[in-house]
């Protein structure tokens, strides 16, 4: 079923859980990486527990190769458990999980991470060492690892860094040497654990545009994880919002028909924005209503 409310579509799947897509208008075909090197990810009712809690259950999301899929939700919903799945750190309990074709049983090189904290760099290499790390593990020559390093710290703008430590950049600087280390792999698929969370505003601003620049000139499959909205709206080509947990699965997905790059005063743009917020809106609220927090606020807001 789809139901059209003007630069934005909304489809909805019947069923149990039903889960509603949204569609707003998109300026490149998903399906058309720049470089060819995307590897499609598809996820068929999966399921994922620890122990007895279901953190997450009845996922099914199909994602072409060369899209950049964002994924929202209320805190603590299973993103990062949903995303480490992808990656390969943790099984799914039931379903299916397939990249490129073939079950994720474990972490793989096709399967690049990017996460939060730039920690996961390593100190005591030269950013030059850190990046060219995975081809040095896989024996390639040191002809091919300068190649590599000169190509990947040029797209996210650090051959000048080369020769300085981890230590001696900035929080930025470092993520995007994070950034260079997971593409110098040649990926197929790029996951990204809000890689921007701990930045400051400005920062944060250059490195989603160069996000979306590197996006385009690889071609890679990306899975971008976010509580930012406009985040969302500025990078992907698609949104799939994730219900409040315990058991989360999706509840939308919205498909951001905007020319790049993304202008966030565009008419479609704020339309899209006001939608998301109600979604995952009704979703935080939930949560908090299953934790007792709403009368608890409500308490205290009226000062009992
Ligand atoms: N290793 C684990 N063992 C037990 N429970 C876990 C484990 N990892 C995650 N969880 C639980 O699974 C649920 C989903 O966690 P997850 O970190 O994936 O949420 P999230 O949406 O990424 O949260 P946030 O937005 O706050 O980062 C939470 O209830 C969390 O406590």
């Amino acid at each position: 079923m789809t139901e059209a409310i003007k630069g934005i579509e909304k489809e909805t799947v019947p069923g149990e859980g039903a889960v509603a897509a949204t569609t707003v208008a998109v300026a490149r075909t998903p399906t058309e990486p720049a470089a060819g090197r995307g590897a499609a990810l598809r996820v068929e009712g999966a399921g994922i527990s620890f122990g007895d809690f279901r953190a997450v259950q009845g996922i099914d999301l199909d994602i072409p190769a060369g899209e950049f899929l964002c994924l929202l939700g209320p805190s603590g919903c299973g993103k990062s458990t949903l995303l480490s799945a992808m990656a390969g750190f943790i099984q799914v309990s039931e379903g299916t999980l397939t990249a490129g074709g073939a079950p994720v049983r474990g972490p793989d090189p096709e399967l690049g991470m990017v996460f939060q904290s730039s920690e996961v760099l390593f100190d005591w290499m030269t950013v030059h060492q850190n990046v060219t790390f995975g081809p040095r593990m896989r024996g390639v020559s040191r002809v091919e690892q300068n190649r590599v390093a000169d190509e990947f710290l040029g797209l996210v703008g650090l051959r000048h860094c080369a020769d300085r430590y981890p230590g001696q950049l900035s929080g930025g600087m470092r993520q995007r040497v994070q950034i260079a280390r997971v593409l110098a792999n040649e990926p197929g698929v790029v996951l990204m654990d809000e890689p921007f969370g701990a930045l400051d505003a400005q920062t944060r601003q250059v490195l989603q545009q160069e996000t979306a620049r590197i996006w385009e000139a690889s071609g890679c499959t990306v899975v971008f994880v976010t509580h930012d909205i406009d985040e969302a709206i500025l990078l992907a080509d698609r949104v799939a919002v994730m219900t409040a947990g315990p058991a989360a699965s999706i509840k939308s997905l919205y498909t951001v028909d905007l020319p790049r790059p993304r202008d966030e005063s565009d008419p479609a743009a704020l339309r899209l924005r006001s939608r998301l917020r109600e979604d995952i809106g009704e979703e935080v609220r939930k949560a908090m209503r299953d934790q007792g927090l709403d009368d608890r606020l409500d308490r205290e807001a009226k000062g009992a």
